[in-house]
């Protein structure tokens, strides 16, 4: 399989390739050529595959430049019980992604996707695990080194630092919005002493961390002399490792390929909801992606009026599902690459008028009106939405769930089709939001073993500025 950028000036490329590098040459995200396809009697196949086989099936269609033996052995290495069982009880685990019917409403099932029970208790970790081997893999086969450059909104940090600690020839600078994530969150990363793991507090929001990133990797020769690669959905290898769990969950909800089920995705990045879109360009069954945003609602805009408007760091809110404060989503671009027919050009001067007057307008445009062919929906969720959410679902339903899903949850309501089964994502564990939880539910969420003294434990992180060349220069001095 060959990869291109959406940007269309960058030179195609294999997985393995673009694996270590993330962003394109271009300052575009990378895509295959062409979405594989998988038919109705193939998918019907893949029913009684473990977790890890499921994986092998979809991941060989994109990584075909890694033999088939060491595909399949890093699948079965990375999706074990032993890995995804944190936090859940593990008659579940097997499942690695078990799905959850919460029950009958608007004259379908509703039900949950667990993809939070690996290392860091969100489901970043369903992707982030194979990526540290995939990594580990790709520089045991070429000699180099990597220093991955990372930007968080709370999950994708520790997520990326729990997989790659203890790596050989990797390093983590992550960079965190300071002041922005749960008490949990903060902990999680600042906690670990690792002498490959570099915490970096930006003074600023999860976008201005994202720029940064975006921009030391447009920086070739700083690139290249300090082997910078990504870890966040910019990396392709990120966004494939998630079409998996659509398949799983279509697969769990379903007797047979010819039913249709929807995917309600919390989202801010728009990396997750991108794998369902791709799973769908792949040819499974999905009706409907709903996209629930929190209060920062720029995709909810985009998708109801075919306005695309970036907003500005100061313009995003710090809300109380704080991992969906985003409000430049990278993966965006992705699907606007499809929306304009795969046009490079296109897309890049779209994405220049993000940079230059803030965003784009498609209204008039035929791709929106024939836009509904992607199956995309959408809604907002505020914090009293969440709140609510949270306290309806625990006495309706008897099950604890964490701010983000209930963005999912609210959303996913509003969108019920009778007789197409309606699976929201959950996206994080209650407790690294415990604060949230409590004031909705006024009694505590479970916590795991592991994580009881998290917050007691000394922590390990450096204040900087939004700025790019003092996250440089801290690179630089740290590297040689
Ligand atoms: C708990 C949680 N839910 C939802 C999201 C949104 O996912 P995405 O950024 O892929 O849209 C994130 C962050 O990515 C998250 O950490
Ligand atoms: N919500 C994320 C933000 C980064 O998203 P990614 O999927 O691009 O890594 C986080 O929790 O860090």
């Amino acid at each position: 399989m060959r990869y291109q950028s959406t940007r269309g000036n960058s030179p195609q490329q294999s997985f393995l390739e673009i694996l270590l590098g993330g962003l394109a040459p271009d300052g575009g995200l990378y895509l295959p050529v062409e979405y594989p396809q998988v038919s109705p009697a193939q998918l019907d196949s893949w029913r009684s595959l473990t977790y890890a086989d499921l994986a092998y099936e979809v991941l060989s269609l994109y990584c075909d430049d890694i033999p088939e033996e060491d595909l399949r052995a890093l699948l079965r290495k990375t999706y074990t019980e032993q890995v995804y069982c944190n936090g859940r009880k593990a008659d579940n685990a097997k499942d690695i992604s078990p799905l959850h019917w919460l029950g009958e409403e608007g004259g379908t099932r509703l039900g949950l996707l667990s993809l939070s029970n690996g290392p860091t208790l969100a489901f970043k970790d369903m992707a982030m695990q194979l990526l540290g081997n995939l990594f580990e893999y790709a520089l045991k086969r070429s000699g180099q080194k990597l220093n991955i450059l990372g930007a968080t909104s709370g999950d994708t940090g520790s997520a990326a630092e729990y997989a790659m600690r203890g790596k050989e020839g990797v390093n983590v600078f992550m960079l965190s919005p300071r002041g922005k994530m749960s008490a949990f969150q903060s902990a999680q990363m600042y906690s670990l002493q690792d002498p490959n793991i570099f915490n970096l507090a930006v003074a600023g929001v999860f976008d201005d961390c994202q720029d940064i990133v975006k921009a030391v990797s447009n920086d070739h020769v700083f690139k290249v002399k300090y082997r910078i690669g990504t870890v966040n959905s910019i990396n392709w290898g990120r966004v494939v490792a998630q079409v998996v769990y659509y398949f799983q969950g279509y697969l769990l909800a379903t007797q047979s390929s010819s039913e249709k089920v929807s995917f309600t995705v919390p989202s801010g990045n728009f990396g997750n909801i991108c794998a369902g879109h791709i799973a769908r360009m792949m040819g499974l069954p999905i009706a409907h992606l709903v996209a629930a945003t929190n209060e920062n609602d720029v995709l909810n805009e985009f998708f109801s009026t075919g306005v695309y408007r970036a907003r500005k760091s100061a313009e995003t809110l710090h809300t109380s599902s704080p991992s969906m404060d985003i409000s430049k989503a990278s993966n965006f671009e992705r699907f606007v690459f499809d929306l304009v027919g795969k046009d490079g050009a296109q897309t890049a001067a779209m994405f220049k008028q993000v940079d230059t007057a803030g965003g784009f307008d498609i209204s008039q445009e035929l791709i929106f009106q024939e836009m509904g062919q992607y199956g995309f929906q959408s809604g907002r969720s505020t914090h009293q939405n969440r709140l609510d959410t949270i306290r309806n679902v625990d006495q309706q339903y008897n099950i604890m769930i964490d701010t983000h899903t209930a963005d999912g949850v609210k959303v996913a309501r509003d969108y019920l089709e009778p007789g197409i089964p309606m699976i929201v994502l959950e996206t994080a564990l209650p407790i690294k939001f415990e604060e949230t939880i409590e004031i909705a539910l006024g009694r505590p969420a479970e916590c795991p073993e592991a994580f009881k003294d998290i917050k007691s434990k000394p922590q390990r992180v450096e204040n900087i500025d939004a700025d790019v060349n003092q996250v440089k220069t801290f690179l630089a001095t740290h590297l040689d």
